[in-house]
C-alpha cells in the first residue's frame, strides 16, 4: 500500500468513493470521501455495498498535539518519517519509528508491572482514551488474559468506584432533570450518518454488583468496546449512553464524590416519559442506528424491550443475549449427552432478567423443534427469591415469570424455597444460576441433580465470580466428572476440562453487528434464534466433550462474524433487512450474497481491524468525529 501525503498530494490523481448507505461510512470516521490513486480505484470499489470500515488512506486534518490526542487517529511512536513532516510531529516524538508489534510489546511489558486487575483495568482504559489501534490489538493479541481486565469480573469493580477514580469522562450522559436537552447532548457525538450502534443503561442492574447510578455509564462504554473487538464495528461509530435517573444506593447516595444525580431513582411515568423521549430521539438522529440496553433493573428491563422492540432494531443483551448464549451451549451439552431438547427439566434459579431471558430462549427454541409453547414452559421451573415460582403468586410475580408458574396444588406438602426440595422433585436435566447468590449450589442440591441425571447440565451464571452458585471444580468434583459446566465468568480448566464462559459477550457482538449491516428495522425471535443454532454449530464439543462448550475466545471475532452472517441471512430471509433497498450515490443497489460462506466473506470485510493505515493530510474533513477525539 503506497503512504500518501499531503506534499505529493494531486487533486486530479485521486477518485472518489463513497458507500451507498452512509456517506460516511467508506471515510472511516471523519469524511465523505477517501481519495486514493486512480490506479487504486478498483481495489477501493469493489465491492459496491455498505461498509463499515475499507483499507487504504485515511484524511486527517489534525495536526500536531491535536493529533496526538486523539485517539481513533494517534499512531504514537508508529508514525512514519513522512507522517511526521506532513502532520506536524516530527518535534513531538523520539526519533525511531515504532512497528504496532513493537508498541504492543512494550505496553503488554508495562501491564506486567501492574499488581492488581484494577490497575491494569485503569492502564488499558487509558490506553482506549490515547491510541484505539493499539489498545485493540494488544487485547486481541492477549484476550483470554486480558479481557477479564477490560469487561467481566474487573470492570464491575471499577464501575462501583467510578466517582472515586473518575479521570476523563467518556460517554454520553442524559440526565432526568433536563429531558428537554436529550437531543442536544446527543448531537454531541454526531448526525445521522455518523453513528451504527449505541449501548444504554441506566445503571440499576450493572453485573450483578446492582445499583451503580452514573457509574452504569462504563458498563455501556465496556460493552461498546466489545462490539469493536470482537465484531469488528469501527469504533468511531459506537456510541455509549448512561440515563441518569437518581440512585438507591445508599453508599453512592452518602458518597461526597458521587458524580450522578444525588437523589432517588425517579419511577413511574417521569421515568418512561424520560426514557421515550431518547427513544424517540436516536429514532430521529441516528435513524440507522441499532440500539443495546444493557442492565436495566428486572422492573424496567423487559417492559421497555416490549414497548420498543416493534418501534427500532433494538434488543436487551442480558435477556436475549444471555438467553441465546445459554441455549447455545445448551444445545452443544445436548449433543454430547445425547438428550433431547424436548425431554429436558430445566431449573432457572433467579428469574430476573437473565434468567427470564433464559426461559424464554429455551421455549423459543423447543417450539421451532415441535413443541408446543404450553408444553415447552411446562418444562421450565422458575426460582426467586421467593422460591418456586407457583401459580398462586400470581398477585406478587410479574407477567413473565407468571408464564412460568408451576400449579400450586402439585406442590404441597413440599418446600418450595428450597432448591434441594425442587430438585428433588423436578429431576431436572438442566440447572442454570442467574441469582447473584454464591454457593447456592452446593453439594446438596448437586449430589441430588446427579443422583437422577448421569450428565447433567449445570451453568452457574451469575457475575461477578464470586457471586458464581457454585465453582465448575464443584460441580464436577460432586458428580464424578460427569456435569457439564459453564460459568458466567472466566474459569481456568478443570482436571483437562476447557470450562466455556457462557457470557453474552458471545452473542451480543454477533447479533448486533448483523442488525447493523443488514440494516434490518427489527431484531425478530427468529434472527436470535439463528444466532443460537449458529453458536451451537461451532461448538468444540461436538468433536471432543473436554473442550468445551463454546468456541474459545481466541476466535470470538470468527465467531462473532459467523454469528452476525446468519443473523443477516434470516433477516432478509424474513423481509427485515433495509441492506438491499437502498441505492448508493451513484444509483447502484446492494446485494448480499445468501451463500452461507459468500456471506461470511463479505461481512468480515467491512469489519474494523486494528491496523494502522497510511494517513493523508487535508486541509478541512467534514465530521464530527474530529473534534469529538
Ligand atoms: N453470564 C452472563 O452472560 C450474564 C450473567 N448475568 C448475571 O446474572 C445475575 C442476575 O442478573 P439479572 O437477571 O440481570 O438480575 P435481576 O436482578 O434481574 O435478577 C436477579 C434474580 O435473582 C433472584 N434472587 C435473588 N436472591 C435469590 C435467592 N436467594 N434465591 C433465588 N433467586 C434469588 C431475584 O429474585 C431476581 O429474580 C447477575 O449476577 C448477572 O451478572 C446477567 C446477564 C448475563
Ligand atoms: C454479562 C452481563 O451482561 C451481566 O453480567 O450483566
Ligand atoms: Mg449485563
Amino acid at each position: 500500500m503506497s503512504v500518501c501525503i499531503a506534499r505529493k498530494w494531486k487533486p486530479s490523481g485521486f477518485v472518489r468513493y463513497q458507500s451507498i448507505i452512509s456517506d460516511s461510512v467508506t471515510s472511516h470516521v471523519h469524511s465523505h470521501t477517501i481519495k486514493t490513486p486512480v490506479g487504486e480505484q478498483a481495489k477501493l470499489r469493489a465491492p459496491r455495498y455498505t461498509r463499515l470500515s475499507v483499507d487504504g488512506p485515511i484524511e486527517c486534518s489534525l495536526h500536531g498535539f491535536q493529533l496526538l490526542n486523539s485517539p481513533l487517529f494517534n499512531k504514537g511512536s508508529a508514525f512514519t518519517v513522512e507522517e511526521r513532516e506532513a502532520f506536524g510531529l516530527t518535534g513531538l516524538l523520539p526519533p525511531v519509528v515504532n512497528t504496532l508489534d513493537e508498541q504492543v510489546e512494550r505496553a503488554y511489558d508495562q501491564l506486567h508491572f501492574l499488581k492488581t486487575p484494577l490497575a491494569k483495568n485503569d492502564f488499558c482504559t487509558s490506553m482506549r482514551q490515547q491510541n484505539k489501534v493499539l489498545f485493540y490489538e494488544l487485547v486481541r493479541r492477549h484476550i483470554r488474559e486480558l479481557l477479564p481486565i477490560v469487561y467481566t469480573p474487573t470492570e464491575g469493580d471499577a464501575i462501583a468506584a467510578y466517582s472515586n477514580r473518575f479521570r476523563k469522562p467518556e460517554g454520553c450522559f442524559l440526565d432526568i432533570t433536563d429531558p428537554d436537552s436529550v437531543d442536544e447532548r446527543l448531537a454531541a457525538f454526531g448526525e445521522a450518518k455518523d453513528i451504527d450502534y449505541i449501548v444504554v443503561s441506566d445503571g440499576e442492574g450493572i453485573l450483578g454488583i446492582g445499583d451503580q447510578g452514573v457509574g452504569g455509564v462504563r458498563i455501556t462504554i465496556a460493552k461498546a468496546a466489545l462490539m469493536t473487538l470482537c465484531a469488528g464495528v469501527h469504533p468511531g461509530r459506537v456510541m455509549s449512553v448512561v440515563l441518569d435517573v437518581g440512585t438507591d444506593n445508599e453508599r453512592l447516595l452518602n458518597d461526597d464524590l458521587y458524580m450522578g444525580n444525588r437523589f432517588k431513582r425517579v419511577r413511574g411515568e417521569e421515568y418512561d416519559k424520560f426514557v421515550d423521549k431518547f427513544i424517540q430521539t436516536v429514532k430521529k438522529r441516528f435513524p440507522s442506528a441499532v440500539l443495546h440496553f444493557e442492565d436495566f433493573g428486572v422492573t424496567t428491563a423487559r417492559p421497555i424491550l416490549e414497548r420498543y422492540r416493534k418501534e427500532l432494531p433494538c434488543f436487551n443483551d442480558d435477556i436475549q443475549g444471555t438467553g441465546a448464549v445459554v441455549m447455545a451451549s445448551m444445545t452443544a451439552a445436548l449433543k454430547v449427552s445425547q438428550r433431547n431438547l424436548l425431554d429436558s427439566q430445566i431449573i432457572i434459579y433467579g428469574a430476573g432478567s437473565a434468567g427470564l431471558g433464559v426461559a424464554d430462549q429455551i421455549v423459543n427454541h423447543m417450539v421451532i423443534h415441535g413443541s408446543t409453547p404450553e408444553d415447552a414452559r411446562a418444562r421450565i421451573h422458575c426460582m426467586d427469591k421467593r422460591g418456586l415460582i407457583l401459580d398462586s403468586m400470581h398477585k406478587t410475580s410479574t407477567p413473565a415469570q407468571q408464564k412460568y408458574a408451576d400449579p400450586a396444588d402439585e406442590w404441597e406438602g413440599v418446600n418450595t424455597k428450597s432448591l434441594v426440595e425442587v430438585v428433588r422433585k423436578i429431576k431436572p436435566t438442566v440447572l442454570v444460576g442467574c441469582s447473584t447468590q454464591a454457593s447456592a449450589f452446593n453439594e446438596e442440591v448437586i449430589k441430588e441433580m446427579y443422583k437422577h441425571n448421569p450428565r447433567p447440565i449445570i451453568f452457574p451464571l451469575s457475575n461477578p465470580t464470586r457471586l458464581h452458585e457454585c465453582t465448575p471444580e464443584d460441580a464436577l468434583k460432586w458428580t464424578d466428572y460427569n456435569a457439564m459446566v459453564a460459568t458466567g465468568s472466566p474459569f481456568p480448566p478443570v482436571h483437562g476440562y476447557v470450562i466455556s464462559e457462557n457470557n453474552n459477550c458471545f452473542t451480543f457482538p454477533g447479533i448486533g453487528l448483523g442488525a447493523v449491516l443488514s440494516r434490518a428495522t427489527t431484531i425478530s425471535d427468529s434472527m436470535i434464534s439463528a444466532a443460537v443454532d449458529q453458536l451451537a454449530d461451532g461448538s468444540p464439543a461436538k468433536k471432543n466433550a473436554k473442550a468445551g462448550l463454546l468456541a474459545p475466545l481466541e476466535v470470538i471475532d470468527e465467531t462473532s462474524a459467523k454469528v452476525a452472517t446468519a443473523v443477516i441471512l434470516r433477516a432478509l430471509e424474513e423481509g427485515v433487512a433495509r441492506v438491499e433497498d437502498e441505492e448508493s450515490p451513484d444509483g447502484g443497489k446492494v446485494t448480499v450474497p445468501r451463500d452461507f460462506e459468500e456471506c461470511l466473506a463479505w461481512v468480515k470485510s467491512q469489519m474494523w481491524k486494528p491496523v494502522y493505515r497510511p494517513m493523508i493530510k487535508v486541509e478541512h474533513v467534514d465530521s464530527i468525529h474530529t473534534h469529538q477525539c
